[in-house]
């Protein structure tokens, strides 16, 4: 009797595993909400903090919630000196991706109540890992310039906070902004792979660090949140605009994908890309970089003369980083600190109705056979 062939959804292309609370994605109309509001105007109205509180708590701050929330986070920036000094101990070649992985990996491996799965424990150990790892980001960076760590300060905001202890000042208004904005809108984006990821790892029981090590793994993977990184550095090998159309055209005509475009779910573009694109011309504009600029509208021209195929977020986000003196492998450390928000909202709500996940195979190997001795 021949068995039948089950469907198969390779890379879970429209399967629905599960619901959400959290956040929706529209791909028919390239709409994005975190908790019923729309992105486009959390990224005007809102700073970081507030989306990150939305996100764990459901509801945005009130300003006495907000001023607590902040108050908790600015405490909890510091990194202490075992951390730090883990982090100086990484091999100066590897990717900053190993850096925060293994940072992750060590704040649950220092914390007592590790296996403590409760919510409210999660929720205190996902602000920590929020709070700390912009000083590791920041501290790893410096030290691959030869500079000394720079402590967090505790009057600036969780994005200019960033950028101080990165570049040792605050940058223009302008690109504090377009920092921020970028912050809002990586934070969060239903069952992509790297959230998928933590959820596996969660409906296992096993830890919010462990959850959130294994989310980074995932991010790190260039169809992925590596993409901002790939983008730049196929802009910086195209270099001038005037070739940007010839390169594009031998992408596709080698079959290859190009970074930043495409999306799983949006078909006909990214419900983040226009308000980071206006982002990225405002850091362009204080920065002196119009030739990036006007690259990014020629590869997106060509590629959707040629495919129809629209940029993801990946697309504003690497030349807006860049832009704003980033080292390129940088770029995907940054979506972590956003995104750990995400995260974390996710972990909590696969505890809180946990089932354990794990989908079948169909078996295409060998028939059974016996072992000879
Ligand atoms: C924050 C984020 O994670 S956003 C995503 C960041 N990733 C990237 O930018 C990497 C480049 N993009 C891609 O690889 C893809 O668009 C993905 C992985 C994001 C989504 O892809 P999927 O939904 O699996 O679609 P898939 O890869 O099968 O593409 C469908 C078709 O469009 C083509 N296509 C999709 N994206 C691209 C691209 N960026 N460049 C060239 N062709 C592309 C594929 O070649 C395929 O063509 P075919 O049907 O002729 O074989
Ligand atoms: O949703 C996805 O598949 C990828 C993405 O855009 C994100 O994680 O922000």
């Amino acid at each position: 009797m021949t068995e039948a062939i089950p469907t198969i959804y390779k890379g879970l292309a429209g399967v629905v595993v599960d619901t959400t609370a959290i956040s929706k994605v529209v791909p028919e109309t390239n709409s994005l909400t975190y908790r019923g509001y729309a992105v486009q105007d959390l990224a005007v109205h809102c700073n970081f903090e507030q989306v990150a509180y939305l996100l764990w708590h459901s509801e945005l701050p009130s300003v006495q919630q907000l001023e607590l929330f902040v108050q908790r986070e600015r405490a909890q920036r510091r990194a202490d000196r075992s951390l730090l000094s883990l982090v100086t101990k990484m091999p100066d070649t590897c990717h900053p991706m190993d850096v925060v992985r293994t940072a992750i990996s060590y704040l649950g491996a220092e914390d007592a109540a590790e296996e403590d799965n409760s919510a409210s424990a999660n929720l205190s150990k996902a602000l920590r890992m929020t709070a700390v790892l912009p000083t590791i980001v920041a501290a790893d960076h410096r030290r691959r310039h030869g500079l000394d760590p720079i402590a967090p300060h505790s009057h600036l905001g969780f994005a200019e906070n960033f950028l101080y202890m990165c570049f040792g000042s605050v940058p223009e208004p302008e690109i504090v902004k377009a920092f921020e904005v970028s912050l809002i809108l990586y934070a969060e984006h239903s069952f992509n792979a790297s959230t998928f990821a933590a959820r596996v790892v969660t409906s296992t029981l096993s830890d919010i660090y462990s959850a959130v090590t294994a989310a980074i793994g995932a991010l790190k993977g260039p169809l992925h949140g590596g993409a901002n990184e790939a983008v730049m550095r196929d802009m910086l090998e195209i270099d001038d605009p005037e070739r940007a159309e010839q390169w594009l055209q031998n992408v596709l005509a080698a079959k290859n994908k190009v970074m930043g475009f495409g999306h799983r779910v949006y078909k006909n573009g990214d419900s983040r890309v226009p308000t980071m694109n206006a982002a990225f011309r405002d850091v362009a504009g204080v920065t002196g970089g119009d030739k990036w600029v006007r690259m990014y509208d020629i590869l997106e021209r060509t590629m959707h003369d040629a495919t129809g195929i629209k940029p993801n977020l990946d697309f504003p986000t690497g030349p807006a980083y860049f832009l704003m003196g980033f080292d390129i492998d940088v770029f995907t450390p940054i979506f972590v600190m956003s995104r750990i928000t995400g995260w974390t909202a996710h972990i909590i709500e696969q505890g809180a109705s946990n089932a354990l996940i794990r989908p079948l195979s169909q078996y295409s190997g060998v028939p059974q056979r016996a072992v000879v001795a």
